[in-house]
């Protein structure tokens, strides 16, 4: 019988996420009449080592996937489960996405102490966030906040929002529904307030791209509509070369076509300066969701994105 060895990073996070999406594995195989049997395999990775540094200074979110990706490519892992939104935009030669599952809230979540939603923090308020995507709305929205960087897993960030002094913090709902404390939730940001990191709340099931066994029972776990929405979005993501931390963001939704029809998506994407006084947004809908990304990414650069991005990446 196969015995399929998953990698997973060390975090509450990742520990839980690649445990769920073992336990759907297991069901679909036996539906399916698959013979296999799962593994779980922790790997420590070089973002996990450094958290004491801003990560767009250490080579952005690339960091937490490399390792794992080189235990796949060598054969200690069959598959990986990782937050798509961790994703760069390439995967190395030889590995593939094997599954896109269903998409969990894709909403970032204010966390705060005291105030209930944004507008309810007080004038001034201390907000900690390290994502530059983040930073730009909530100041778009409230140019009287203060921003600053917090780093750690979800754990340890919502440990110094009250060891820190931050009035409030932000990290994705995604997360915080898997983890089961989506009672340290405030309040929900809506897309048109705060847009989504691109693949927010989704799932990347990767693995090596000539493992059939392994493709055919992944093939059972993906969800359709969330991966046009999640290639729209990395499309959109790729155009821009959004690759390293970069304050953009996009969201699309999918409207199911009945019968023969092909579903609708509609995208939005947003860039917009760190200060949040620039914020370009376009919406536009299609069928095709590598068009779509690419065509609200030209929307966005025909109103001057390159330049906001290339300023924050010097
Ligand atoms: N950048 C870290 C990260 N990567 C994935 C999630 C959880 C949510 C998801 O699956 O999108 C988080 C934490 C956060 O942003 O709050």
């Amino acid at each position: 019988m196969r015995t399929i060895i998953v990698g997973t990073r060390q975090s509450a996070l990742a520990l839980t996420q690649t445990g769920q999406a073992v336990e759907l594995l297991k069901q679909l195989a036996s539906e399916h009449g698959i013979e296999c049997q799962f593994e779980i395999k922790k790997i420590v990775t070089k973002g996990d080592r450094i958290l004491d540094v801003t990560l767009s200074k250490v080579g952005g979110k690339g960091l937490f996937v490399k390792e794992i990706e080189q235990a796949l490519t060598d054969g200690e892992i069959d598959i990986a489960v990782h937050s798509m939104k961790d994703m760069p935009f390439e995967l190395p030669e030889g590995l593939i996405v094997g599954a896109i599952p269903k998409r969990e809230d894709p909403r970032d979540a204010l966390i705060t102490r005291g105030a209930g939603s944004l507008d309810e923090l007080p004038q001034g308020a201390l907000v900690g966030t390290s994502s530059l995507r983040r930073a730009s709305q909530l100041q778009h929205h409230r140019p009287d906040l203060r921003i600053e960087s917090i780093r750690g897993n979800i754990d340890s960030r919502l440990r110094k929002l009250e060891e820190e002094n931050f009035d409030a913090i932000m990290l994705a709902a995604a997360g915080l529904h898997r983890i089961g404390w989506q009672d340290r939730i405030s309040s929900y940001l809506p897309p048109e307030l705060c847009l989504p990191a691109v693949g927010q709340g989704a799932l990347c099931i990767e693995c090596r791209g000539n493992d059939a066994f392994v493709l055919d029972l992944l093939g059972k776990f993906q969800h359709e509509p969330t991966a046009l929405a999640v290639r729209a979005e990395r499309a959109f993501l790729g155009r821009l070369n959004g690759g390293c931390q970069v304050p953009l963001g996009a969201y699309a939704s999918v409207e199911n076509g009945s019968g023969d029809e092909a579903p609708l998506l509609t995208l939005t994407g947003m860039v917009g300066t760190p200060d949040g006084v620039t914020m370009l947004k376009e919406t536009a809908s299609g069928n095709d969701p590598e068009a779509l990304g690419s065509l609200v990414a030209d929307m966005l650069i025909a109103q001057g994105a390159e330049k906001i991005l290339a300023e924050v990446r010097e």
